[in-house]
């Protein structure tokens, strides 16, 4: 594609190299209070509760890590407020539920009103996806996922993108699955592999990218045929929601979209099967000497 050459212009420094890979969480905030999770609920599949676990995990761990904290509607008391001051210091998302939410969450727990959704990888940043790349010795490749809902499809993604050497993902924090303990087993272990940085607001990030030098490829109907898609240099490659596709916002930011053929009676693919094929051209050019 003749846009490469004007990509590897504008191609940023890359951070400092440091191998980054998620870590597994081993240690335990609240030993007597955390319970495994029923479901696989707020993304999330372990929780700690009660004031003093609670109060001890936001003081110890950060919004790598806490997913979310839920506290039972109406409560008001000052260990309560001085649990909301801290989420909110380390800004992590609070959600005010009804007491049954809390119960059924801690398995019948004594959850006094408070419980936080753990994590049970922590995310890496930006920085650690452009320093994987440079311990690499490679130009990044990296995807974004534009809100995905499914954790099989995030799971999915994960083992295709370790198969094909993609040095990071990058999701959204609010309204999308995250590094669930599903997720992780349907990665089949990739989620050791493969650092996921989770943020804000994904717009921004893209525009960050594009400034650190990557030529961001989106995807959808509408686009140019994936395999004319030659993905040298820094890129990444962006995939929809699995009902709604990309953002608007997000698709301003786009270089260019991708579309992979199709004639069949079906409007779209599978979010992470459309992501495999799309990976597996990426892979394909990108090991190619041009
Ligand atoms: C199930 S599709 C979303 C369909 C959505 N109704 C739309 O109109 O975009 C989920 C995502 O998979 C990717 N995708 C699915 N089929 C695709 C295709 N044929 N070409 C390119 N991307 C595709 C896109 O990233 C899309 O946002």
């Amino acid at each position: 594609m003749a846009k490469q050459s004007k990509l590897n212009n504008r191609r940023g420094k890359p951070a400092d190299a440091r191998r980054l890979q998620p870590t597994k969480r081993v240690k335990s905030t609240a030993p007597t209070d955390r319970r495994s999770a029923p479901t696989d609920d707020e993304h999330a599949d372990e929780f700690v509760f009660g004031r003093h676990a609670v109060a001890e995990a936001l003081r110890e761990e950060g919004a790598s890590t806490i997913n979310k904290l839920f506290v039972q509607s109406g409560l008001t008391s000052e260990p309560v407020e001085a649990i909301l001051a801290s989420a909110k210091k380390k800004k992590i998302l609070v959600s005010s539920v009804p007491k049954t939410k809390l119960d059924l969450l801690s398995d019948g727990g004594n959850h006094q009103g408070v419980l936080v959704a753990m994590a049970p990888y922590a995310y890496a940043t930006i920085d650690d996806l452009f320093a994987n790349a440079e311990a690499a010795g490679q130009d990044p490749f990296f995807l974004v996922l534009d809100n995905l809902e499914d954790p099989h499809n995030l799971g999915s993604i994960l083992r295709t993108a370790d198969a094909v050497g993609v040095h990071g993902i990058i999701i959204p924090k609010h309204r999308a699955v995250g590094l669930t303990g599903t997720v992780a087993k349907l990665s089949t272990g990739a989620i050791e592999h493969v650092p996921v940085a989770r943020v804000t607001n994904l717009t921004s990030t893209i525009k960050l990218l594009k400034d650190r030098g990557m030529w961001v490829f989106g995807t959808a109907m509408n686009g140019q045929d994936f395999r004319q898609w030659d993905a040298h240099g820094a890129v990444a490659l962006v995939i929809g929601n699995e009902g709604k596709g990309i953002s608007p916002g997000v698709a301003k930011q786009m270089d260019a979209t991708l579309t992979i053929p199709m004639v069949g009676h079906v409007q779209s693919l599978n979010a992470s099967v459309a992501a495999g094929i799309l990976m597996y051209q990426a892979f394909t050019s990108r090991e190619a000497v041009k």
